[in-house]
């Protein structure tokens, strides 16, 4: 499995030790950035992780900014893209089990390490449960091309 990771300079420093605990279990990742901390503009890195898993070269992303929000709207415009705003481990795991979620946003400004590491640890061992969830996923390419 491959990641794409991004940030924006409010996410800049979870997404360090979002790495740094990737790393720790050998999973693959691209960082898109930022790679600084200095002010930057979110859409940018929600725009990469977005296209690399909408092309398959990615198979999951996580994007991070202040709270969340501006990447998850940017991500869910890009065909494909499934963005879960997460901000605890039962959002992140129904995102998976339910929507097939394939884009991760989080709150930079809003968890600690430890909260966010939760989060991404459910969130990577969840599986989509398919069923009648299937068919609404269906639904919302049909309906919006997307
Ligand atoms: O867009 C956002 C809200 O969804 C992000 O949280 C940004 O990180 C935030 O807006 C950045 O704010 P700043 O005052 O420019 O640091």
């Amino acid at each position: 499995m491959k990641l794409a990771i991004g940030a924006d300079h409010a996410g800049y420093v979870l997404k360090e030790q979002i790495k740094d605990y990737l790393k720790s279990k050998d999973i693959d990742f691209k960082d898109v950035g930022t790679f600084k901390i200095e002010s930057c503009d979110y859409p940018e890195f929600a725009y990469k992780v977005g296209q690399a898993v909408s092309t398959g070269e990615a198979d999951l992303g996580i994007l991070i900014c202040g709270t969340g929000i501006g990447m998850s709207i940017t991500a869910n415009k890009i065909k494909g893209v499934r963005a879960a705003l997460a901000h605890d481990e039962q959002t992140a795991k129904l995102s998976r089990q339910h929507n097939n979620a394939n884009v991760l946003c989080m709150g930079g400004r809003i968890l600690s390490e430890e909260e966010a590491i939760q989060i991404v640890e459910v969130w990577l061992n969840t599986s989509f449960e398919g069923g009648r969830h299937e068919k609404r996923l269906k639904l919302i390419t049909q309906l919006t091309g997307l």
